[in-house]
């Protein structure tokens, strides 16, 4: 398994950090570094991989920042020209020998969290959620007209089309779990949230490039067993995300990745045995000293420190 880092798409000291501490994996995540494109033609993806390529950084996988939206979540107009663009997408990552993408099918409210402010070890922050906090905010619009149901349908749709295509070009899918792993955030539904859910999701299309990302947070906060649940999934788990929460999906908070209650090296040795060979990177890690929180999760001395605690684990 490859350990990554979400990287900006251009170089900085980020950059330099990285493969100092012996990371040579990247993932292009531009809603939370970056300016929150969505590119998806050739010689645009060309130029960003040949960017990380030259210097040393192989692009390991796409996330987030991948042209689906809720047009396609909530099967509005416009849903056909999406799901082109996403194809389009996975046609240039093939070529390029991008192999993984990330996708997440949460409708209406993204990851949500009531505080990036947590207080945690020797001062740095974290984030946390609570959802008798979360619940006082406005229902979106899109829950009046979206049943589970719905999703549902509209994540067969998406599949059915996109899973051939993904094939083709030789490259995996990885959908996010919803985070927080609940029923509904503020009355809107949301449908990745349990095992049996992505039993599901993975018998629609029966393929190794239908396969998930498995953010363990989110499986922490279901309250399921860590290193069970992976082997429960196996070659399906085409991505990872590295993290832990301490508490449940109605209320948590983001542990250091040395620091919660899940046995990491567990964690790790049961990616070992399903022969999971893709990348693996530190999510929502603390804000540390010096930095400005601007991006919660996303600075780069927690993902430093975060890097070389899964090394350990890994030796
Ligand atoms: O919520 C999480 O755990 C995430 O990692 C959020 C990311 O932005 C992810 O790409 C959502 O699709």
């Amino acid at each position: 398994m490859d350990i990554s880092l979400v990287l900006p798409p251009e170089p900085d000291d980020r950059w330099a950090l990285a493969r100092q501490a012996g990371v040579d994996h990247a993932v292009f995540h531009s809603l939370e570094i970056g300016d929150g494109t969505r590119p998806s033609r050739f010689d645009e993806l060309l130029a960003l991989t040949s960017r990380y390529r030259d210097y040393g950084l192989e692009p390991a996988a796409f996330e987030g920042s991948v042209p689906l939206t809720d047009t396609t979540r909530l099967a509005l107009d416009g849903r056909d020209e999406e799901i082109e663009e996403f194809c389009r997408l996975l046609r240039n990552l093939g070529e390029l020998g991008v192999d993984v993408v990330c996708y997440d099918w949460m409708a209406g409210i993204r990851w949500a969290r009531t505080s990036t402010t947590t207080p945690a070890r020797g001062g740095s922050l974290t984030s946390s959620y609570d959802d008798d906090l979360m619940r006082r905010g406005s229902t979106p619009a899109a829950a009046e007209t979206t049943t589970a149901d719905d999703l549902w349908k509209n994540l067969e749709y998406f599949l059915e089309r996109v899973v051939p295509v993904a094939e083709e070009a030789g490259v995996k899918l990885g959908l996010h779990p919803d985070d927080p792993p609940r029923e509904e955030v503020r009355g809107m539904p949301r449908i990745v949230g349990s095992v049996e859910a992505y039993d599901r999701v993975l018998e629609i299309v029966d393929s190794p490039s239908n396969g998930l990302t498995f953010c363990q947070g989110n499986f922490a906060a279901m309250g399921v067993d860590i290193p069970e649940t992976i082997r429960h999934f196996g070659d399906r788990i085409n991505f990872v995300h590295f993290r832990d929460v301490e508490g449940d999906g109605d209320s948590f908070v983001e542990t250091w990745h040395d620091d919660g209650p899940t046995d990491m090296q567990a964690a790790i040795d049961a990616y070992r045995d399903v022969g999971f060979d893709g990348p693996i990177r530190p999510d929502h890690v603390p804000t540390m000293e010096g930095e400005d929180n601007s991006i919660p999760g996303y600075h780069i001395t927690g993902k430093l420190f975060a890097a070389g605690y899964m090394k350990g684990l890994l030796e």
